[in-house]
């Protein structure tokens, strides 16, 4: 696998202006790290400055992006109320924007009314029959279940000693909690099985083929680990993949903890999680996390030391990704082309639109550094899971603290799906893809519209770089996939 290329060279030093003051926690963060994050900070204001002195202002408002909509759920009180995270860059030369107006054409976007979260459920499991590796017997992906890489089927497997977990008779706290998942937290696809599938996955219970009835073992514990975004970036492929390795127990729906039901406590959130043994790694998935405001925050007060992952893709191709999910529920909606922006003529992308906003990484990622020090991100490449998933899996191993398990060995490239699907394990299991809503054929968007869009990310991509350290390479595609 080709080694990251170098990082871009350091900004230049900041000017001698008062930093924002460290989080409770940030003492892990290095002078070096509130350095590059207060470079960070200013370099963003400056880009910004430029935009909008170029006209752009109206378009992009950084404050009302990174606001979570009315509604959100109230604080707990055990935690020590951490410091508000400092202001967004400051918008030289104009007045402070008014509280955030709902885009006034959102609904026909598409996208929730206001009193809404701001995001769609990303879950979107639906299961295909698989294409065969080379060498795989005749029938191997009959039986696919219907959680991400189907590994609800049937068949046993290598994790089945500790995979045989089905709700106990019994375990009313897990059903509880999994009744409590409000339905929008269903799945996207259509069947009461596939949110079963989810909700068993959610349960901790036997989601690849354990024997119904044999108990669960180990407890439900807080995660670890949690993957925090991006949406539409390849978050269920890595929590698919991840889930292979025996020493991970992640659950199969999006808890949406820390944005949507945050003030059910976190007894609800434990009682969400599978149960595991002493050295497993309790993990799960919720790409809204990334650009929720109070995310970090309540993150944070529940761990300082949780690993975080984000996995990020051209924030063009991403929003393209996010434009037709919300198509295919909403044939209705207008073209990218128009929703893209404010005004086309003026060339005015409207980064009020969720597809636009979720995209500028470097904005977001500054409210996460306030809470937490680089070294607990790992960004793993969106485009490189498709391409390498074996690759990105080990950065992904190495994070988590885990034996490198999940190998090349764990791939086959599906030419039907063109994906990289999950091979069998060991024990003879199917093999299995992503579903129909994974990879799906993205609509033609106008190229000078595409063109457009890279023009506006670039100065955040680059940012974005100097602050994982990280060259994305995003400058160098062209066009959709
Ligand atoms: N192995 C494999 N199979 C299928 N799809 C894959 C895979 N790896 C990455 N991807 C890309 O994942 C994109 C969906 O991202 P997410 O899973 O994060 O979406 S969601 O936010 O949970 O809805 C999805 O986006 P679209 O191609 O736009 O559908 C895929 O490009």
């Amino acid at each position: 696998m080709a080694p990251w290329p170098a990082p871009p060279p350091p900004p230049p030093p900041p000017p001698p202006l008062a930093a924002p003051p460290p989080p409770p926690g940030a003492s892990a963060k290095g002078p070096p790290a509130r350095k590059l994050l207060f470079m960070c900070t200013l370099s963003l204001s400056v880009t910004y400055l430029c935009y909008s002195l170029l006209g752009g202002s109206g378009s992009l408002q950084f404050p009302l992006a990174l606001q979570e909509p009315p509604g959100a759920a109230a604080e707990p009180p055990p935690s020590p109320p951490p410091p508000s995270p400092p202001p967004p860059p400051a918008r030289l030369g104009a007045p402070s924007p008014p509280p955030a107006p709902p885009p006034p054409d959102s609904a026909s976007r598409g996208e929730p009314p206001p009193e809404q979260p701001p995001e769609e459920p990303a879950e979107e499991p639906a299961e295909e029959p698989p294409e065969q590796p080379a060498g795989e017997p005749a029938g191997a992906g009959a039986g696919a279940g219907a959680d991400g890489w189907g590994l609800a089927s049937g068949g046993g497997g290598a994790r089945d000693a500790w995979l045989r977990t089905p709700p106990a008779a019994g375990d009313t706290a897990t059903a509880t909690a999994q009744s409590a998942l409000p339905e929008r937290e269903a799945p996207e696809s259509s069947t009461a099985a596939d949110e079963l599938a989810g909700r068993r996955a959610a349960n901790g219970s036997s989601d690849r083929g354990g024997a119904p009835g044999t108990p669960d073992y180990g407890e439900r514990k807080l995660p670890q680990a949690l993957i925090v975004g991006v949406k539409k970036g390849g978050t269920r492929a890595l929590l698919e993949a991840i889930r292979v390795h025996p020493d991970v127990r992640a659950v199969g729906v999006e808890p949406h903890f820390f944005d949507r039901n945050y003030e059910k406590g976190l007894e609800w959130y434990r009682n969400v999680m599978p149960k595991t043994l002493d050295g497993q790694v309790t993990m799960e998935k919720t790409p809204s996390y990334f650009v929720t405001n109070e995310a970090p925050q309540r993150i944070h007060a529940m761990a300082k030391d949780i690993k975080l992952i984000v996995v990020v893709r051209n924030p063009v191709t991403r929003a393209i990704s996010d434009y037709t999910q919300t198509l295919s529920k909403k044939p209705e909606i207008p073209t990218f082309e128009v929703l893209a922006f404010k005004n086309r003529t003026l060339g005015l992308i409207d980064a009020s639109w969720s597809a636009i906003r979720i995209g500028i990484y470097a904005l977001h990622l500054e409210n996460w550094l306030q809470y937490f020090p680089l070294s607990q991100i790992l960004f793993v490449s969106g485009e490189r899971l498709i391409v390498d998933p074996a690759g990105e899996m080990a950065k992904v191993q190495d994070f988590l603290g885990l034996k490198r398990v999940v190998t090349e060995k764990h791939f086959y490239f599906n030419k039907t799906k063109g994906f990289p699907c999950l091979k069998k394990p060991e024990d003879s299991s199917a093999p299995r893809c992503l579903g129909k809503s994974k990879g799906r054929t993205h609509p033609r968007i106008d190229p000078d519209v595409i063109h457009r869009l890279q023009k506006f990310y670039k100065p955040f991509n680059m940012m974005f770089y100097q602050m994982t350290g990280q060259d994305f390479q995003w400058e160098r595609e062209e066009g959709d996939k």
